[in-house]
């Protein structure tokens, strides 16, 4: 525990109030800066350039700061590796696509999402808010426990809480209220964590999810509702980090962060459908920035209670006893682990045993869940009303104003994505979905500065080519980049290795067919390895004369011709189909043809579209007559 002057306790003693509200700061071991505390920055405004640190010692460990810090493998690093190793031990996994049902019984899957709120304080303290600051630099005396310490609600943090409620659909309470709810562990010094349990501050919300969202489309059909029992406002725990030699390294600028909990009614009732639910609640939070980030970077966990229940006694309206999954932290996890444990509990039942309520775990690339504990219920927790702070009342100003000026929501993006610049649905979400939502954030940048380049006014959406351009380049070759070189750099305002107005250059020149493609892909890398500086794509392809002096039309017909020669057998098969004789165009073929053209002209010169019409155009006028006129 930390040490504080016994002035300062005094005087709080006798006074009743902190003279001094700044954070405890405490002297850590330095640590590196790819040790496990360090979190991706975010978008907050730094708080407390003004609070005074008060100096304080720590106890840690003296092993513990000997200890090599474990190096941190990015989630999706480790999903990989999983497949990976998944596929090299033989071991075939049946695929979730066709493992949504078990016939002869029913699933029951309600969740409970926890996710911080994008706030500047903490919610009982005015401690910052902060990820990548030193651990334990962000500590107000409240936060530790501290003898005497009291809550001080900041009202700052209902402004993300409200917007996260009415994204989700919820009737905002006018008054809600705190209670504390315990339980001992160490990363929580007060012994029991306020939260809101009998009068959350929302109830009754739903969210629509639609057959793009990825729910199992055979069993829920095109569209689903699943509803939202309420969302309550409670405190973070301490963040640990597992040293070796069993020694835990504790970081408080994580306790008493605000979370909301949001928790549906149990009616979810397929694998997939659960996945879609948490990806959907990640993208609304994001939509109105509710949310310091998504799953990937631990700014949002889910818990999930499964049950199950034979087809015959669904009539009854009894749901089958219920565990709990703790602790997921990716949308392939919540559907892995509901799959798992809904086939463990069916094998139980089928032996003739019974279900026991429990609290469960699950690790990434695991089979089966495993038992943690006895599920916890009310009693256990001793939930009683906070004594030190009164009901929080939110106006309906408040409410109207944070409703008026919401961003536009997923749905509706989707459609104007889908509507607007043509892009699939499927590309459309994953736009919004990568780097936690930054992507489609540099989309919008790289878009608005191609038609900066390209002249284009407000009618620009009558073509949409420029735009699919785009979204293609920011989604896939973007994707390329990231297979070979794991981290894109990506900011919550979309910027990244490859300036959006570096990417809007290259694209204006590949738009206006100014380059070829390999080109373009060559310019793209020579940005992302910062060969090419800012700014400087134009003159790259100056001095490097990549410019596309296209083939004349008569140049790409010479060139046809030249490859077709003995190739009478190939020609064959374009007359076969011509005349009935074959069901598909020997697209193949063509693409041979093609190929041909590309490795006998000069490459720079050429464009593959460009070859592939003309050579058609030239089959059907020159070739195949000559065939037949044999
Ligand atoms: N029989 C059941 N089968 C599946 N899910 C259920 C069943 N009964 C309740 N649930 C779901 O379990 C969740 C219960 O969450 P809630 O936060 O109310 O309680 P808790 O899990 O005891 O609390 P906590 O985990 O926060 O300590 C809800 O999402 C609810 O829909
Ligand atoms: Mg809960
Ligand atoms: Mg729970």
């Amino acid at each position: 525990m930390s040490r504080i002057s016994t002035a300062e306790l005094g005087r709080y003693l006798l006074t009743g109030h902190l003279s001094r509200r700044g954070c405890l700061h405490a002297r850590l071991p330095r640590i590196s800066p790819s040790a496990p505390f360090h979190r991706p920055t975010s978008q907050r405004r730094p708080f407390g350039s003004d609070a005074e640190s008060l100096e304080t010692s720590t106890a840690v460990p003296r092993n513990a700061a000997a200890a090599p810090v474990a190096p941190v493998t990015p989630l999706r690093k480790q999903l990989k590796d999983q497949a990976k190793a998944l596929k090299a031990s033989g071991r075939k996994k049946k695929k979730n696509a066709d493992n949504q049902t078990v016939p002869g019984w029913e699933l029951t899957v309600g969740i409970e999402i926890h996710a911080q709120l994008n706030t500047a304080r903490k919610l009982f303290s005015p401690a910052a808010a902060s990820f990548n600051d030193k651990p334990n630099a962000h500590v107000a005396l409240f936060d530790v426990a501290m003898p005497g310490s009291q809550p001080l609600f900041q009202p700052e943090t209902l402004i993300p809480a409200v917007r996260a409620a009415l994204a989700l659909n919820c009737a905002v309470q006018p008054v809600s209220r705190f209670d504390r709810k315990h339980y001992f562990h160490w990363d929580q010094p007060a012994g029991y964590q306020i939260t809101q349990y009998y009068h959350p501050f929302a109830r009754d919300g739903r969210i629509v999810l639609h057959a793009r969202d990825g729910i199992a489309p055979e069993e829920d059909g095109g569209r689903v509702e699943i509803g939202i029992k309420q969302v309550q406002m409670e405190q973070d725990t301490a963040k640990t980090t597992a040293q070796p030699g069993d020694v835990h390294w504790l970081d408080f600028n994580r306790v008493g962060l605000p979370l909301i909990e949001i928790i549906t009614l149990p009616q979810i009732r397929h694998p997939a459908t659960a996945a879609a639910f948490v990806r959907k609640v990640q993208m609304l939070l994001s939509a109105v920035d509710a949310c310091v980030s998504g799953m990937e970077a631990g700014g949002l966990r889910a818990d999930v209670n499964v049950s199950v229940r034979r087809s015959e006694d669904v009539a009854t309206g009894r749901l089958g006893t219920r565990t709990e999954i703790k602790n997921l932290s990716s949308f392939k996890a919540v559907e892995d682990a509901i799959i798992a444990e809904r086939d463990r509990q069916i094998a139980v039942l089928e032996a003739g045993g019974v279900v026991e309520g429990e609290t469960r775990g699950w690790s990434l690339g695991s089979t089966e869940t495993r038992r943690l504990r006895g599920k916890e219920g009310e009693v256990d927790y001793r939930y009683m009303p906070d004594p030190d702070l009164g009901p929080v009342v939110i106006g309906e100003d408040l409410v109207g104003h944070l409703a008026a000026s919401m961003g536009v929501l997923p749905d509706a993006e989707i459609d104007e994505l889908v509507g607007r610049y043509g892009l699939s649905a499927k590309d459309a979400l994953s736009l919004m979905m990568l780097d936690d939502g930054a992507r489609i954030q540099y989309f919008y940048n790289v878009l608005d500065a191609l038609e900066e380049r390209l002249g284009l006014g407000n009618d620009a959406a009558s073509d949409q080519r420029h735009a699919l351009l785009a979204a293609n380049w920011c989604l896939h070759e973007l994707g390329k980049l990231t297979e070979l070189a794991s981290d894109l750099g990506m900011t919550p305002n979309g910027e990244c290795h490859v300036p959006s107005a570096d990417l809007a250059a290259v694209l204006s020149h590949l738009h206006r067919r100014e380059i070829t493609a390999k080109v373009a892909k060559d310019l793209l890398w020579g940005v992302f390895r910062g060969d090419i500086t800012a700014g400087g794509v134009t003159q790259t392809i100056d001095a490097a004369s990549l410019w596309f002096h296209e083939l004349s039309e008569r140049e790409y017909a010479e060139l046809a011709d030249q490859v077709v020669e003995g190739e009478d057998k190939v020609l064959g098969e374009f007359l076969r189909f011509k005349q009935g004789n074959a069901k598909a165009y020997p697209q193949g073929k063509l693409m041979f043809l093609v190929g041909k053209m590309m490795r006998v002209g000069t490459e720079q010169r050429m464009d593959p579209a460009s070859a592939e019409r003309v050579l058609r155009a030239r089959l059907e006028r020159v070739y195949l007559p000559a065939l037949e006129a044999r």
